[in-house]
């Protein structure tokens, strides 16, 4: 098995994921928001790029909208993309989010010729782990950036997953040295490096990037908070091509 990390989705070639499952990470806070959502009870949460196209899929179906710009919530948009404001599940709305972010929404559509594709965060690690290895194929780890540059966190989440995988090839053993251990990149390799030097403190490796200070300075501790609390939810969700859920089905 080969796996690969893909540091900035925006200038991945779709080619290059082709006959791998695909993991993709947006930890601040995209994809740490959408584990969120679906663990607390919304049925599907559709990743949309353009914010237009997210207002026009939720007033045409009645679904909760959410979308975020440079950090904030977009103008007129009932919800912005902290993951605290769907920790409490739908409530007696729709259960289904739309939701469109800076970088993340995008990301997770651009790893779309992959199969399968999950999503990935630091709150569910070793589940989408596990669901990777399960598909026992080649695994491309796919990073969302920050505006098209690479950003330590997502690098991190990459990272916490590479070490439940390594750990759970090998559960006896120490990493590395299983013969049937998978063959990674020099990224994947360095992406194991940064999630064991924050073992111990996730939140510390979500304080030290750029964009985690950026979230800081516009008073989201809380959500940094949230987006290190290392497998907190047992799931694995799946971006079907079109939304994103635990169970897919066809049942429109
Ligand atoms: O909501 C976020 O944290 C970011 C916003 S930005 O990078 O500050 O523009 O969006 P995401 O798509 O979740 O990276
Ligand atoms: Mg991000």
């Amino acid at each position: 098995m080969q796996i690969k990390l893909i540091p900035v989705a925006a200038v991945c070639d779709p080619k290059a994921l082709l006959g791998t499952t695909a993991v993709v990470f947006d930890v601040l806070r995209a994809t740490s928001t959408i584990v969120t959502a679906l663990a607390a009870g919304y049925r599907r949460v559709y990743p949309v790029a353009q914010a237009s196209a997210a207002v026009a899929l939720a007033r045409r179906h009645g679904f909760v909208l959410s979308g975020e710009r440079g950090g904030e919530k977009i103008e007129g948009f009932p919800h912005g993309n902290s993951p605290l404001e769907f920790a409490g599940g739908p409530g007696t709305g729709s259960s289904v989010l739309v939701i469109t972010t800076s970088n993340g929404t995008g990301a997770i559509r651009r790893a779309a010729s992959a199969s399968p594709v999950l999503i990935g965060s630091l709150l569910n690690a070793r589940a989408v782990a596990r669901a990777a290895l399960e598909q026992g194929q080649d695994i491309s780890l796919v990073c969302a950036g920050t505006g098209g540059l690479f950003s330590l966190e997502d690098i991190l989440g990459a990272g916490f997953v590479l070490l439940e995988i390594l750990q759970q090839l090998n559960p006896g053993g120490g990493e590395g040295k299983s013969p049937e251990g998978p063959a990674m990149d020099d990224l994947a390799i360095t992406a194991c490096g940064l999630a064991r030097l924050y073992h111990n403190d996730p939140l510390a490796g979500l304080y030290a990037g750029q964009h985690g200070q950026r979230l800081l300075k516009l008073g989201r501790e809380e959500d940094l908070r949230w987006c290190a609390g290392l497998n907190r939810f047992d799931i694995a969700p799946v971006f079907t091509g079109e939304y994103i859920t635990l169970v897919p089905d066809n049942n429109g």
